[in-house]
């Protein structure tokens, strides 16, 4: 039946204009035409093909890796693709790879960390691709705390070199039960990269700078081999089939390794020959620039895992029927539900599977425009970087850290509920889904874990509260903090479910949460006599209360989108009902937090719930289309399930026929263990 759309009939009872929504999640027109064009060339490839992934063996699955990679940077050498079409064609490779690293961590942070001069000499370099970079922060015994790594950077006036060391544990207080404190962890190091951005505290005439970043080269340019005192390899297997483990996540010592001086990135401080160690008019915290830059990435990528993991379960539970019945008969379930063709339902319409479904499209949204939101923050930020404006560094902090914390946990929680939206068939490979989700949970704990990242933002907070009344007004995303006095007391003024449709009621009631949570925060903290302790012991509070602040500012960066002019045959209303779902089932899923707070009374929490439902029947007969409207191809959704026309069944058949283990009728291994088992049964009934 090829050719036939299964999920026409979806597709017809679209409200609003799916070409231009497809624009609107695209960011612009411009945008649009790049994505649909790179993504076709990418799916039309057969040299781009993933659906083999989990079934290869590592050695395999790696080597195909490097054959992409080299591949891809053939197309975008010979075709000349620009800077923004590159890095397209990457995202639709979609494969972990070294190039992730090199391109996401290591470029940004010779161009955030290196002097003009530094940056003159190693871009061309990694731009081209004649050098490969890691970033080799995280060691065996210290991740989150990065003031407390251990490797040292000794300046050698002798001969104007850093020797470059990771601690052994005979040098090191630490009782680990390992020889060796190593460089452990980053991605593209175990078996590709020839240099590595590497952080060592720095240590000039016996005193320690604490920690800085050193460009290391690892391997020989002529035969890959490490050079003399680097031992460098693959840390082994992670999580999942195929999954990350196209990645070369590595481990690496350094003994006693020098490097030239000017390898020292020196745009924040320098040594100068004589080993005197200076430090620039810029805020040493700035040492941690790259990681804002990745954060913020992150954060737009969630966008892209949710939605992938979204559009595949709303298709197939529009495919998918259970109960009803088939030929007109007694029905299982009541009328209530809506009957296709052949009279079964839709499982998309039990109001159970809409519940669990829709929030998730609507946070897929939600993270598509903070995300756009949080590029524009983070532009801003590095322009006034640029003229030595260091006054939203706190704030960009903040929101990187908590946003990439929020979404990503979001994300990765999302993506499994998907795959239980799925039912059995989602926990087949050929569903996309366990393969996602194994890939995707890491960003839950790399770049950051999520509760160490929410830990940052909730310090943000209780600074900008100890601060009010001071005369420093709060401003951008903390704002709201300078009416705190009016969010303590104002109560919610919703009488009827559709007065939550109110962007500005909605607006006070988020931000009376978080201001509560936070107040309510500091005021715990002042009763003990060191704020430090009494932050280890509110630590599970103060997390909530910074998932309060990141929720609001999603909440009102969606608000703030749909102010703007949205072209397009009902567009516009759609996202105002996708909009209303993203903070309704927050409101639902934290009333808790709203009640305890005692902005809202149980009755308008429960008009917030009718709200919410009638917003889900809003949203149903347009599922498909705002799924649509994300324009991937089948081989970037790499899910049968999800499959554009919605032929599942056919495919998930075909599928199974072509699994390694039906090559051939009997297994093997029949013989040595199955055939002497049933013989022996045999014999056994025999007596
Ligand atoms: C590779 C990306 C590709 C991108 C392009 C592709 C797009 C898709 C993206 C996703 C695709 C998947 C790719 C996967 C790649 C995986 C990459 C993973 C890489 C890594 O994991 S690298 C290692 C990252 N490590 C961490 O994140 C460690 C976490 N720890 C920290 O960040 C800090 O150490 C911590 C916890 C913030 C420090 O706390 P603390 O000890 O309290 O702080 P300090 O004393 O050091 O500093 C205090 C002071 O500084 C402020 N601060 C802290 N961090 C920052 C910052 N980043 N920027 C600005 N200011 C900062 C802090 O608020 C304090 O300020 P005060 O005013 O209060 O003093
Ligand atoms: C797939 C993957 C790729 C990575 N790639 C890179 C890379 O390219 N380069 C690189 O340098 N690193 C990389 N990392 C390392 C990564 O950045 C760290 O694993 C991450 O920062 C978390 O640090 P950790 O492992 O030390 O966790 P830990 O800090 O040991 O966390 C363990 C537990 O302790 C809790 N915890 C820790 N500190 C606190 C605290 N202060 N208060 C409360 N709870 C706390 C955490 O919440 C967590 O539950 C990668 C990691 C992964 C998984």
């Amino acid at each position: 039946m090829a050719g036939v759309d299964y999920l026409a009939d979806e597709r017809n009872k679209a409200e609003f204009d799916v070409d231009s929504m497809k624009i609107v999640w695209a960011g612009s027109r411009h945008t649009f035409e790049v994505a649909d064009r790179i993504s076709k060339l990418v799916a039309n490839d057969p040299a781009f093909r993933k659906d083999d992934r989990p079934m290869l063996p590592r050695k395999e699955l790696f080597k195909n890796t490097l054959r992409k990679a080299a591949y891809a940077w053939k197309l975008i050498t010979e075709l000349r693709l620009s800077e923004e079409e590159a890095s397209k064609l990457r995202f639709f490779v979609d494969e972990p790879a070294y190039t992730d690293l090199h391109w996401g961590m290591f470029v940004p942070a010779l161009k955030g960390q290196c002097t003009d001069e530094q940056q003159s000499k190693w871009l061309p370099l990694a731009y081209k691709m004649q050098i490969i970079g890691c970033y080799a922060q995280t060691e065996l015994g210290h991740g989150s705390n990065v003031q407390g790594l251990e490797t040292t950077a000794t300046f050698d006036p002798q001969t104007d070199e850093f020797v470059i060391h990771s601690p052994t544990l005979t040098s090191s207080k630490c009782y680990h039960t390992v020889e060796v404190l190593c460089t452990w962890w980053p991605g593209g190091l175990g078996k590709v990269s020839t240099h590595a951005v590497v952080y060592a505290r720095l240590i000039t005439d016996g005193k320690d700078h604490g920690v800085h970043g050193f460009i290391v080269q690892l391997r020989s340019m002529e035969d890959h081999k490490p050079l003399p005192g680097i031992t460098v390899g693959d840390i082994g297997m992670k999580f999942g089939n195929g999954a990350y483990n196209t990645m070369d996540n590595g481990v690496l010592t350094l003994d006693h390794v020098r490097i030239p001086r000017d390898q020292m990135m020196m745009r924040v401080s320098q040594v100068t020959r004589e080993g005197k160690y200076k430090q620039s008019d810029v805020p040493r915290q700035l040492v941690y620039g790259t990681m804002v830059y990745v954060r913020q990435k992150i954060v737009a990528d969630a966008s892209c895992a949710l939605s992938k993991a979204v559009c595949i379960a709303t298709r197939y539970s529009a495919v998918r029927r259970q109960f009803g019945s088939q030929n007109g008969g007694p029905e299982t379930q009541s009328a209530h539900y809506r009957k296709s063709y052949t009279g079964l339902i839709q499982v998309i319409d039990y109001k159970t599977q809409q519940n669990r479904l829709f929030p998730l499209l609507a946070s897929a949204y939600a993270f598509r425009f903070v995300g756009e939101w949080l590029k524009w923050l983070y532009t801003d930020v590095t322009q006034r970087l640029a003229v030595n404006d260091f006054s939203t560094l706190p704030e960009a902090h903040a929101c990187t850290a908590g946003l990439k914390s929020l979404t990503t946990t979001a994300t990765a929680d999302g993506i499994e509920e998907c795959r239980k939206l799925c039912g059995g068939h989602g926990y087949l490979c050929t569903s996309g889904l366990p393969e996602l989700f194994a890939v995707y949970v890491p960003a839950c704990t790399y770049e950051g874990d999520n509760i160490v990242l929410l830990l940052q933002v909730a310090r943000f907070l209780m600074k900008t509260v100890s601060q009010i009344g001071s005369g420093k007004q709060p401003v951008g995303t903390i704002a709201y903090m300078g009416r705190v006095e009016h969010l303590l007391k104002s109560r919610c003024s919703v009488q009827r479910a559709e007065d939550w449709l109110n962007p500005s009621q909605v607006l006070e009631a988020f931000e009376a949460r978080a201001a509560r949570m936070s107040v309510s925060c500091a005021q715990n903290l002042s009763k003990f006599s060191n704020p430090e302790e009494g932050f280890a012991e509110l630590s599970a509070d103060l997390v909530e209360a910074a998932v309060a602040h990141c929720q609001l500012i999603v909440v009102s960066k969606f608000l703030d989108k749909l102010q703007q002019d949205i072209p397009g045959k009902g567009v516009k209303q759609l996202l105002q009902a996708v909009c209303g779902i993203y903070y309704l089932s927050l409101l639902h899923k934290h009333q808790g937090e709203f009640l305890a707070t005692s902005y809202i009374t149980p009755k308008q929490a429960a008009l917030a719930s009718d709200q919410l439902r009638a917003l889900y029947s809003k949203v149903r007969p347009n599922a498909i289309a705002l799924v649509d409207s994300f324009n991937y191809t089948d081989h970037f959704l790499g899910s049968i399930l999800g499959c554009y026309d919605g032929n599942v069944y056919p495919k998930l058949y075909e599928a199974a026929k072509k699994d390694p283990l039906n090559d051939t009728v009997v297994p093997d291994g029949y013989h040595e263990y199955l055939k002497p088992l049933l013989k022996q049964q045999l014999h056994s009934a025999k007596l």
